[in-house]
């Protein structure tokens, strides 16, 4: 499956940079429709070359009628009807339509932001009955007047719609002014010219019936198929393979023990065999017997080949007196380049040929992030390559690469792995970043055994949550050593020792997340046993901070 030569997109998302854009294409796709989400200004040409059966357009932060706003290319309209195509306007997308066919969108006297309680018309076609519910706006600007031949199906209930007369959607056709502004327009159809559009954001979890919604406007009123699976994407993706790699190539991967490269790794082996070759770095800043329990994965349940490069001195002797976390980084990512780089001429000198190929653990957030959308003031100097590759693949090497799970968003890649048989402890394990605990160490990570003491601390808070049923429930959870001394008293005895902080988070996608709100007695068990097990530590601190203001990790 490839991005440039799918051909039969059943929805295509045209992104308008809302934050909620990759959640209408995983939503689609748990309906076993396949999506994808390209730019909100891409050309008809691009647009057309999917061939879809329904475009979604989504929301975004702009307002239509100022200067600068994006707009679909010309000709889009006469697009969609010459090939009878259904279209639907989320929010943004609803104002575009609106505005571009000839209606009129304006700032509104109050913003909806937020839960609102909408009511629903009979006789529409978007719904198939009328009827109150919650649904999440996040608009500043509001239809007043619409297209000709579009209808109001829906408004909000700032006010009581209960005395709206059902022939209100033909009152407001006919005289194309809303006399009932109060209650501002939630949803509008024009089913002659397939043209739907809703003002609230059916895809987020905060309209309970959005995803009702959606389910009948593809199913009941598109007539789309559900018959795109996930294990489709397996046999594609290894027919790719077959077919890129020659009969004499070789395919070197870097193994991190995360999801993306294991599955990655998983799929091209399916494909090539042996011919794959993985390596995997010990830095030195891995977690507690992390290199053992990835290498057994790797090689009793996975059959991978893997190199295991123990490379902790080289990394440690670089990060000695280092402190500000953007050298740490720089240091680390230029390492691990090093490393990849030996690590494919000794395998040059061994097979005799120079491997051919690289495989990268790449998803479709990271393609969609070197596309940002329009407006959004993100440029696509983010590559994929830099954006994957801990610091960048080497200069010289002149790989191509392979990117089995390019079009894929995580939830879909731990299901693959689990079609693949990679263990489920695998797949479930939290996040872990490239540079390791080296940006979990404030300051200099080689100073006395801080890291064997954060190593301590981590296990014995991972272990507690596994043990207490909630590491599914929880994002990311790990011990930062912030390297700091406080005054404690142990044994009757003043101590002058470190404090560890421990943060765990719940999120959707990483992009945003909360702190994890423990029992307390949990917080006070995994507190005594730290202080009581781990030597040097006598304060435990628990950060309760979200994303934003704070980032996950602490560096
Ligand atoms: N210790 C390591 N040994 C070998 N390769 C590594 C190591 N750490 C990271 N990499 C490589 O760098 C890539 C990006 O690392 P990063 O930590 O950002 O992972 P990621 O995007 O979460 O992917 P993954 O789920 O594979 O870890 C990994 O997919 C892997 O190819």
């Amino acid at each position: 499956m490839d991005l440039e030569s799918h051909k039969n997109t059943q929805v295509l998302i045209l992104d308008f940079g809302s934050q909620y854009t990759h959640l209408i294409t995983r939503r689609i796709r748990k309906l076993s429709v396949f999506s994808l989400c390209i730019s909100g200004t891409s050309s008809l040409e691009a647009i057309a070359e999917h061939n879809s059966r329904v475009i979604i357009l989504s929301g975004g932060p702009h307002s239509v009628h100022l200067d600068g706003a994006p707009w679909l290319p010309r000709g889009f309209f006469e697009y969609v009807e010459e090939n009878g195509v259904f279209v639907l306007g989320i929010c943004y997308g609803l104002q575009l339509i609106v505005e571009m066919l000839g209606g009129e969108v304006k700032a509104a006297k109050s913003s909806e932001y937020g839960r609102m309680n909408i009511g629903t018309y009979e006789g529409s076609v978007l719904f198939d009955k009328a009827m109150e519910q919650q649904v999440w706006m996040s608009h500043g600007d509001e239809v007043i007047r619409l297209p000709e031949g579009f209808s109001v199906i829906g408004r909000s209930k700032r006010n009581s719609i209960d005395s709206l007369k059902k022939n209100e959607m033909g009152t407001l056709n006919q005289n194309g002014v809303d006399c009932l502004h109060e209650n501002t327009i939630a949803a509008i159809e024009n089913p002659s010219k397939r043209i739907f559009g809703l003002q609230y954001h059916p895809e987020v979890t905060h309209s309970p019936k959005g995803m009702e919604t959606l389910q009948y406007f593809l199913f009941e009123v598109c007539k789309v198929t559900a018959d795109w699976e996930l294990k489709d994407v397996l046999i594609d993706e290894i027919k790719t393979v077959n077919n890129e790699v020659g009969p004499e190539d070789h395919v070197i991967c870097a193994l991190s023990g995360g999801v993306d490269s294991t599955v990655a790794a998983t799929i091209v082996h399916e494909a090539i065999g042996d011919r794959l070759h993985c390596v995997f770095v010990d830095n030195g800043l891995l977690r507690f017997q992390e290199k053992e329990h990835v290498m057994s994965t790797f090689q009793a349940d996975l059959h991978l080949s893997v190199t295991c490069v123990d490379a902790t001195d080289r990394f440690l002797s670089k990060l000695k007196g280092v402190v500000e976390p953007e050298m740490k980084r720089k240091i680390i990512g230029k390492e691990f380049i090093s490393i990849f780089d030996d690590f494919a001429h000794e395998l040059e000198q061994k097979l005799g040929r120079k491997p051919t190929f690289l495989v990268q653990g790449t998803l479709y957030p990271d393609v969609i992030e070197s596309c940002p959308p329009p407006g959004s003031g993100r440029t696509h100097s983010h590559t994929i390559k830099s954006h994957h590759n801990v610091g960048g693949l080497p200069k010289d090497m002149k790989l191509k690469l392979i990117e089995p799970l390019k079009l894929l968003f995580k939830d879909e890649v731990r299901e693959l792995g689990g079609i693949l048989h990679v263990p489920q402890g695998f797949l479930k394990r939290h996040p872990f970043p490239g540079p390791g605990l080296a940006v979990r160490v404030i300051g200099d990570v080689t100073e006395g055994n801080v890291l064997d003491t954060l190593r301590q601390v981590d296990h014995i808070f991972v272990e507690a949550i596994k043990q207490a049923g909630i590491y599914d429930s929880i994002w990311q959870a790990f011990a930062v050593f912030p390297n700091i001394r406080t005054v404690g008293v142990q044994g009757d005895q003043r101590t002058h020792s470190h404090v560890v902080a421990l943060r765990a988070i719940t999120s959707e996608d990483g992009m945003t997340a909360d702190w994890y709100n423990f029992d307390p007695k949990f917080l006070q068990y995994v507190s005594s046993k730290i202080c009581n097990e781990v030597q040097g530590v006598n304060r435990v601190v628990y950060d309760i901070t979200s994303k934003p203001p704070s980032t996950v990790e602490w560096e």
